[in-house]
């Protein structure tokens, strides 16, 4: 049980981490705007607690911009039906094996403007969530089985971006454009090529 929940914590989190500082480093008129926010409310002290952080809206539509291009776990867990099901025009038999494709619905052109651009303004003032209610965006599924880690992988994923942001400099060993956004797939996404870049402390 411990290293079911080891296994379905750490890959999945860490995963995140990276595809965020990678579309940051892509990005950075968004890594800009992410210091500035990161930098005015940590403050001088250099503390980062939980209270702080929750005040990161940038930083929040950051990662969930992120969660919604680079899912870590695309097809869910495969779900079986108990008994059968109506959903909309389909019946689906009982004892029959659901794959949830999340990946594509949170890259479909029906629910999301220009859905391939990284583009955290879309998550900015609406209350669109990753609690399983917003069905375009349910990177931690919906429902009875949802991720019970959940609220443990947004505060791990939050205050590792926000302290990776405001205390170092970051470097890339070669231009922007050559960074490959390739990912593979296996027990879950991740990317194909590991993120390469050098961190300098602030002084
Ligand atoms: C960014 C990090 C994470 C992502 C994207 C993620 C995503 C998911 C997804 C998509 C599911 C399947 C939900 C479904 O099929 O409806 C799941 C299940 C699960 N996750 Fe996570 N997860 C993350 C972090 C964690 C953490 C930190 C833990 C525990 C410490 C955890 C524990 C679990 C467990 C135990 C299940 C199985 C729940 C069940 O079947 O009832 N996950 N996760």
């Amino acid at each position: 049980m411990s290293y079911g929940l080891f296994l379905a914590g750490t890959e999945t989190s860490s995963n995140t981490i990276e595809w965020a500082m990678t579309e940051l480093l892509l990005n950075p008129d968004i890594f800009s705007k992410v210091r500035e926010e990161v930098s005015t409310t940590i403050g001088q002290d250099g503390k980062i607690h939980e209270a702080k952080i929750l005040k990161l809206p940038y930083l929040h539509a950051v990662i969930k911009e992120t969660m919604r291009l680079h899912l870590s776990v695309p097809l869910l867990v495969p779900h079986k039906t108990e008994t059968e099901v109506k959903l909309g025009q389909y019946v689906v038999p009982k004892d029959t094996q659901v794959l949830v494709n999340a990946w594509s619905i949170a890259r479909d052109p029906r629910y999301w403007d220009n859905p391939l651009k990284f583009n955290p303004e879309r998550f900015l003032g609406n209350e669109i969530d990753y609690k399983g209610k917003h069905f375009e965006f349910i990177p931690f599924g919906s429902g009875r089985r949802i991720c019970p880690g959940a609220p443990l992988a947004h505060r791990v994923v939050s205050l590792m971006v926000t302290s990776f942001v405001y205390h170092f400099e970051w470097k890339l060993p070669h231009d922007r454009e050559e960074i490959d956004m390739n990912d593979i797939f296996g027990l879950t996404l991740l990317r194909a090529t590991p993120l390469l870049a050098t961190a300098i402390p602030f002084k």
